[in-house]
Parts: structure tokens; sequence; C-alpha cells
């Protein structure tokens, strides 16, 4: 609750700080006495808006002072950045313009690190205040055209607004009118587009500035008096203001209109003297003593002119001072240039290695997956291949109706029963008795399904790795390995019993059922029956032998 609270308050501070400056200082003396519970970023805030109040204050001695105290515990870099920046406008204010310099410099090799966006256009738009008070025009322009490069890689927002702006307003200082006009339309529309209304109506104050300066006054007053009313009602940029008042003076002066002409130049001198600002206080007094003479009032015009004299030396005696320290640390300034042009390729080139390092992850992990792909779809279709072939093969093995061995894998099995023996094998064959009679009482399905009933019966009582089959109509086979003649009867009576014992009651109707078997046996002595053909051939008589003696019985092969 106390941090939301606190970021209210910070809020608050942030909008009071450039209308009224003592109050911000006083909430932020209201915060100071929760600093110790304030997180890094907080703390970083509540220091720099306290700079800033102190700025706006114009109370820039204690201003530095209080930075230079602070600064070097700041550790991130965006905001060590904004304090940089405090201490040279600072000095700038302080007419202590080499060390304004110096931290503009600092400021300027942090560019290529920053990481916040609006850092790095506040340091760009420091240094080019700070460059434009020098004249140092050829620098601020290179960083106006960075400042509105810093949008490149994205859509344009309010790094080419004020990069724009800024070159237009270089460009009228350096009397580049051309240039400045070529400029204006993309400026006020990449303003407007990102709804920066307030500096596309500065760009156009600093245009129509232009326009009474080349003499066109008509057109000067008509657009500039609309413009004066909007950026009163902006009240944010009072400095533009008291150019445009000073030039309608000027403007409504040549036209002949003195009263209108001196209703603007005491606002312009006005505000010029309360915000203390002595190039424009200059020229205010300038255009005041004009008018004046204009209406005769000598004296007052005198009294004017006076002024503008003695600011006029004391302008003098500061820009001499600025284009001293401009001229001993010149080297420095482009040195620091060149120095944040050499970062800024480093980093592009760690950046575009990283990208390429990913791209090449990406595309092996690409292939990676792409072969993993490949091999599950390999894999399901082998599965689906293997599957599909073994039905086939089930198919193939086993009688449609009863699902046991059909008769050519039946005699296929046995065969190599046979000839694998390891022990005494033998056979079974049996044949359902009065099938036909079924067949002709109850009708055919009742006869596939006796059939059924018969294999799953004898399946149930055989032994596992005994081979059951359907080798004809009514007709099935056993082959038992390692059975001895005793094993061989107890198998087929008890298959013979479980035939009996079949339930036709689900059919509709009671009727018996039975069927006749035959066995034999083949040892591993080789004086009896010696292959396959001879052991079912030795079976079927015993069959035939049950269905001669009355049917419904085993007779064994001897
Ligand atoms: N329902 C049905 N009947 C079948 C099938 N295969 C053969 N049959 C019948 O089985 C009967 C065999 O009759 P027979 O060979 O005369 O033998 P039986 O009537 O069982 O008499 P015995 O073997 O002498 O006891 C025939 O009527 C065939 O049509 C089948 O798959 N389904």
């Amino acid at each position: 609750a106390t941090d939301a609270k606190n970021d209210v308050l910070f809020q608050k501070v942030r909008q009071t700080l450039s209308t009224s400056p003592d109050a911000s200082l006083k909430i932020l003396d209201e915060l100071a006495s929760q600093q110790t519970t304030f997180s890094t970023e907080q703390k970083n805030k509540f220091l720099l808006l306290r700079a800033s109040a102190l700025g706006f204050l114009g109370k820039h001695r204690e201003r530095v002072q209080f930075v230079q105290s602070v600064i070097s515990d700041i550790s991130d870099i965006d905001y060590r950045a904004r304090f940089l920046y405090q201490l040279s406008d600072g000095y700038i204010n302080l007419g202590e313009y080499e060390n304004a310099l110096s931290y503009m410099n600092q400021s300027i090799v942090l560019l290529p690190s920053l990481k916040n966006k609006n850092a790095k256009i506040d340091v760009f738009q420091s240094a080019i205040v700070i460059l434009n008070s020098l004249r140092a025009y050829d620098e601020s322009m290179m960083y106006a055209l960075r400042l509105s490069e810093l949008d490149r890689e994205e859509s344009p927002g309010l790094a080419t607004c004020l990069g724009i702006g800024d070159q237009i307003e270089i460009s009228f200082l350096k009397g580049n009118r051309q240039k400045a006009n070529e400029l204006l339309n993309s400026a006020i529309k990449s303003c407007d587009e990102q709804q920066f209304f307030i500096m596309s109506l500065l760009i156009k104050t600093i245009a129509n500035i232009d326009v009474i300066e080349s003499g066109n006054y008509a057109l000067g007053i008509k657009a500039g008096v609309s413009l004066a009313v909007e950026l009163k009602k902006s009240n944010q940029s009072s400095d533009y203001l008291i150019q445009l008042e000073t030039a309608l003076a000027k403007a409504y002066l040549k036209t002949g209109d003195t009263q209108q002409a001196e209703s603007y130049g005491v606002q312009a001198y006005t505000r010029a003297k309360k915000e203390n600002v002595v190039l424009l206080l200059e020229k205010a007094s300038e255009i005041m003593a004009d008018i004046k003479r204009s209406q005769g009032q000598y004296f007052s015009a005198l009294e004017y002119a006076d002024t503008a004299l003695t600011l006029k030396n004391k302008l003098l005696d500061q820009q001499l001072q600025k284009n001293l320290a401009y001229q001993r640390v010149k080297f420095e300034i482009q040195d620091k240039a060149n120095q944040m042009v050499l970062l800024e390729q480093k980093n592009k080139i760690l950046d575009v290695e990283k990208k390429l390092e990913k791209k090449s992850n990406q595309n092996l992990l690409l292939i990676i997956a792409l072969v993993l792909c490949f091999i599950c779809v390999l894999g399901v279709w082998l599965w689906k291949v293997i599957r599909q072939k073994n039905i086939f093969q089930r198919h193939a093995e086993l009688d449609g109706l009863t699902q046991i061995s059909n008769r050519s894998h039946f005699m296929s099995s046995a065969e190599a029963g046979v000839k694998h023996r390891t022990a005494a094998v033998s056979l079974i064959l049996f044949d359902m008795d009065f099938f036909k009679n079924v067949n002709d009482s109850f009708g055919h399905p009742t006869g596939d399904w006796v059939l059924k009933n018969v294999s799953q019966a004898v399946a149930g009582v055989l032994r596992k790795g005994d081979v059951f089959g359907r080798i004809g109509g009514e007709e099935f086979a056993i082959f038992l390995p390692a059975a001895e003649p005793e094993i061989g009867l107890q198998l087929a009576e008890r298959c013979r019993h479980a035939i009996t014992m079949i339930d036709t009651e689900s059919r509709g109707i009671r009727f018996p059922l039975s069927a006749s078997f035959g066995l034999a046996t083949m040892t591993m002595n080789t004086s009896g029956i010696t292959n396959f053909q001879e052991l079912m051939q030795a079976t079927d008589k015993a069959l035939y032998q049950s269905k001669a003696d009355g049917r419904n019985r085993v007779s064994v092969f001897s």
C-alpha cells in the first residue's frame, strides 16, 4: 500500500515540477521520511525528481552539489545517464561550460549501453540543447540525426518527432532556411501521428517566427496570433512563446499597428524577465525600444535600449566564454562522439551475432523436430504394415467358421511336429456323428452353430501346445506332441465327453451330439509308423473303426 501511495506522490511531483517546483519539493520532503522503504527504482526516481525540482527553482549550485553527492551510488545505467544530464544542465546555468561539456561527454559514451529508449532520447536531447547554446551546430545536428534514427527498427515514435523537430530548429539557427522548410511537413506529420501535438505546435511556432524574420509580416501575424493562443493554453514552453510574442511585436510594428506591437512586446518582455532568460530579454528589450521610439516616447525607448545594451554585453561575454570552453574541449567532444559510434557498432555486431546464433539454433531444432516427425511417421507406418501382415497371416491359417487352424495350417504344423519330435507323438481324428441329420432337421445355421460349439468345447480340454484343426466339413484333427498312447486316449475321451455335454437348448430344441474318434501314436521306435502320412492313415483307420462299431467312441490304432 505504501508503495502505491509513494508512486502516486511521485506522479504528482512530476506533474507539478515545471509549474510549481516549490510544491514539488515540499512533496519530496514529505516522501524523504520513507526513503528507507523505497525500492532501488523508487529511490532513483526520488533523487532525480529532487534534482529536477532544484533546477526548475533555479537553485543550480545546490542542484549540482546534490547530484555530485549521490551519483556514485547510482548503478542503474539509464538513471546514471539522466543524473549526468542534471549535472551538465546545472553547470550550463552556472556558466561553467567546461564542466557541463565534460558531463555531457560522459553521458554520450553511455548511449550505446542504455536499455531504456526514453533515457537515450533524454541524452540526445540534452546534448542537442547544450551544443546549440554553444553554437556547435554541426555537432548538435549529428545528434539530432541520430535521435531521429532511434526509431529506425520500429515505427516512427517520439524519437522521430523530436529528432526532425531538432533538425528544423538547428537549420534555422544555422540560417539554413531551405533545409528547415523542406523538413517541416514530415516533422509535423510524424509528431501529429504520434499525438505529440505540443511538438507540432513548437515546430509550427519556430517556422512562423522565421516567416516574420524573413519579412513576411502579414502572413506571420495571421498564423502567429492563433499559435500564441495555443502556446499559452499549453503553458509548457514559455521560451518559444516569448520568441513568438517578440516576433509578433516586430511584425505589428513593421505593419504600422503600434498598439498591437506594444501589447505583444510588453507580454514578451514581462515573461522573459520572469523567466530570467538573458537572450530573450535582450531581444524583447530591443523591440520595445523600437516600439517606444515609433510612439514618440523617447525616454522610455532610451530605457529599453539601455537595458538591451547591457544585456547584449552580458550575452557577448557569455558567448565568448562558451566559445572558449567549447574550443578547449572540442577535441574531447569529437573523440567521445567517435567512441559512441564505435561502441554502437560493436553492440550492433554483437546483436547480429546473437541473432545468427539464435537462428542457427532454431534451424537445428527444426531439423531435429523434422527427423523426429519422420521417425514417428515411419514407425507408425511400419507398425501398421507388420500388424496388417500378422492379420493376413492369421487369416490364412485360421478356419473362418470355427477360428481354429484350417486344414493346410494344421497339416504343415503337425508334419513339422512329427519331424522335430523328441518323444512319442499322437494324432486324434474325429468326425461328427449323423451330422447330415442336424443340418436336415434344424437347418444349416444350426449345423454351423454346432461346429463352432464343438470347436470351443474341445479346445477347452486340450493341453497348451496341442494343435487343433478343422480338416474337413465336420471332421477335426488334434496333434498331440509328447503324448504316449495312454495320454492320447485320455485326451480323446475327454474331448468325446465334452462334445456329448454340449447343451443345444439355446437353439430352441434339445438334441444329442456326439463324435467318433480315432487315435494313433508314433513312438521314437522306427519299427512302426515312420512318417506323418502313415500316422494320418493309421488314425483314419481307427476313426473308421469307431464309426463301424456304432459311433460315439474312441478307437486306438493297433
Ligand atoms: N452346417 C454345415 N454343414 C456342413 C458343413 N460341412 C459339411 N457339412 C455337412 O456335413 C454332412 C456330412 O454328412 P455325412 O458325410 O453324410 O456324414 P454324417 O451325416 O455325419 O454321418 P456319419 O459321418 O456317417 O455319422 C453333410 O450333410 C454336409 O453338408 C458346414 O460347414 N456346415
